[in-house]
């Protein structure tokens, strides 16, 4: 009754004051009595997630994180619960064994959307566990080698795909949408048991559209999830027509699967290991085509992203890219000859696969794990449990505190030249270290060193005038924003 006593308009004046005063408690509560309250960073950052989230929307937030090292130092403070660490020593203290206790990965970050099945990447420790050990089958050494003729395959495909499109040097062609294709055909096979057939048609499979337009969306979910209510109101207002879409492509990748497992389960590639456990484990279709999913994701635009880089630097660095070449053209004497094994003992070449990792690491943010119950020691620091913690890969590998003129593709820098030995290597760290680090680094190697070398076996290399400053202007929302990477290809005359 005191209360309609107090009128409409008295009422709505009173709801925003209650508003102010409790957004301003909680930013002083943030400021002065929160845990990390003594670690430095904007205040902005410090008292709300908005400056972190205004920074994720433009797609800024890596190379913002590398100022903020610079002007607040190697510990930042870059959300009220959440840290940014520039020491090489965090990569071990946070992903390296520990015995109290292991950092989780931050559910809302890893799964904004509550409800969707859980998969390699994102599950919770023992699962995790479960799925790393059975699927590790596929990604070993002896499996490499029983997926290479299929790999070959589609490399093959890609040469040939280049040498008719290239116009004998006269036309351009886009070599990150190549190796795009390229990487999500071999990861479609070995994941689905099929291919997209993008080499082969020349164009991306709607499936894989479907997943860059679902992974762009992905830092407007990681942003929602900051904001509950928002959340809810956005996913009510979403077109229907995007939901069905979603469903649609779900549902492909369900028929893909049951496809795969029509052939059987003994056929090497990154699934036969889960559909051995099926029906011991009680694996649903659905959680099947979840980490099938992942492995597409995961596998082929980390792989593409890192060749389209280590080609631009090349292009743009002539004396790495004369010395690359005449490694490759002076080490075999036929192209058959390029294979897994003869790649995998060119120093060059891995060197500047090395360099193209560091300066365009294709995971360039910092993916966030939760400090253990107790709390733990990061860098010399004790950080209390339950705070957010990350390395921003972009930021520590451009730091002049680690690396010796970061900003320039040096390859040199992985031989053991002297000019670079106070570089802390341990910093590097693009497939992350610890139990849940990349399982597919052997393959993303085979791919990268495989595709350059037949690459500058075949074809004399020239950036074209648009892509000059490809990768300067180029934004992160949890990938690279990548343009068309124009270049001129001349095939080798023999
Ligand atoms: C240059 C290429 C690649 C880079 C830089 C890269 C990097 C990474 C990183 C940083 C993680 C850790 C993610 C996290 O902490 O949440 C990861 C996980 C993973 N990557 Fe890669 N990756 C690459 C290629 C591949 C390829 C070709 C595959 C094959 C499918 C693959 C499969 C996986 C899987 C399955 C995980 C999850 C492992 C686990 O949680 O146990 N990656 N990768």
């Amino acid at each position: 009754m005191a209360l309609l006593s107090l009128g409409f308009g008295n009422l709505v004046v009173l709801g925003i004051a209650s508003a102010f005063l409790y957004i301003f408690g909680y930013a002083i509560y943030n400021l002065y009595f929160h845990p990390l309250a003594k670690y430095p960073g904007p205040l902005l950052m410090r008292a709300t997630r908005l400056g972190y989230c205004q920074r994720l929307l433009k797609g800024t937030m890596p190379f913002d994180v590398l100022e903020l090292h610079k002007q607040y130092g190697d510990v930042v403070r870059v959300a009220p619960n959440e840290l940014a660490f520039a020491d090489p020593q965090a990569w071990k203290d946070i992903m390296g064994h520990r015995t109290g206790g292991e950092f989780e990965k931050w559910d809302k970050f890893y799964r904004p959307v509550e409800g969707v099945p859980t998969d390699i990447v994102n599950a919770g420790r023992e699962e995790h566990g479960l799925l790393r050990r059975t699927m590790a089958h596929g990604f070993s050494d002896r499996s490499m080698r029983d997926q290479q003729p299929l790999i070959k395959g589609y490399i093959d495909l890609l040469m040939r795909r280049l040498t008719e499109n290239c116009d004998d040097g006269k036309k351009t062609v886009d070599l990150a949408a190549w190796y795009n294709f390229t990487t999500f055909d071999v990861i479609g096979d070995l994941a689905f048991g099929e291919g997209f057939g993008c080499l082969e048609k020349s164009e991306y499979h709607p499936w894989v559209k479907n997943l860059f337009k679902m992974a762009s969306a992905g830092t407007i979910f990681q942003i929602m999830s900051h904001y509950p209510a928002l959340m809810k109101l956005m996913l009510a207002l979403a077109p229907k027509s995007l939901m069905e879409e979603h469903e649609k492509h779900t549902e492909n990748a369900k028929d893909k699967l049951r496809r795969r497992m029509e052939m059987g389960q003994d056929r090497a590639d990154l699934v036969e290991g889960l559909l051995k456990r099926k029906d011991e484990w009680g694996l649903t279709i659905d959680k099947l085509q979840a980490n099938s999913a992942i492995l597409i994701i995961g596998g082929s635009e980390t792989t593409a992203t890192l060749l389209a880089g280590a080609t631009f630097l090349l292009a743009t660095n002539p004396a790495a890219l004369k010395k690359l070449t005449e490694e490759i053209r002076s080490a075999f004497e036929s192209e058959d000859e390029i294979d897994y094994a003869s790649v995998s003992v060119l120093p060059y070449l891995l060197a500047c696969l090395d360099e193209a990792l560091r300066m365009y690491p294709p995971v360039p943010t910092g993916l966030p794990r939760v400090v253990p119950k107790g709390g733990a020691s990061i860098a010399g620091h004790f950080i209390p449990e339950d705070s957010v913690v990350a390395i921003h890969q972009w930021a520590m590998y451009h730091n002049e505190k680690h690396f010796k003129d970061p900003f320039s593709f040096h390859p040199e820098r992985w031989l053991n030249d002297p000019t670079f030995g106070d570089d802390r290597k341990e910093a590097f760290q693009p497939f992350h270290l610890g139990s849940r680090n990349c399982l597919g680094k052997n393959l993303a190697y085979l791919e990268m060193r495989i595709i350059l070398a037949r690459l500058l076996w075949n074809f004399d290399l020239k950036i074209a005038a648009d892509s000059v400053d490809w990768m300067e202007k180029q934004k992160i929302f949890n990938f690279w924003d990548k343009d068309a990477l124009n270049v001129y290809l001349t095939p080798r005359k023999f």
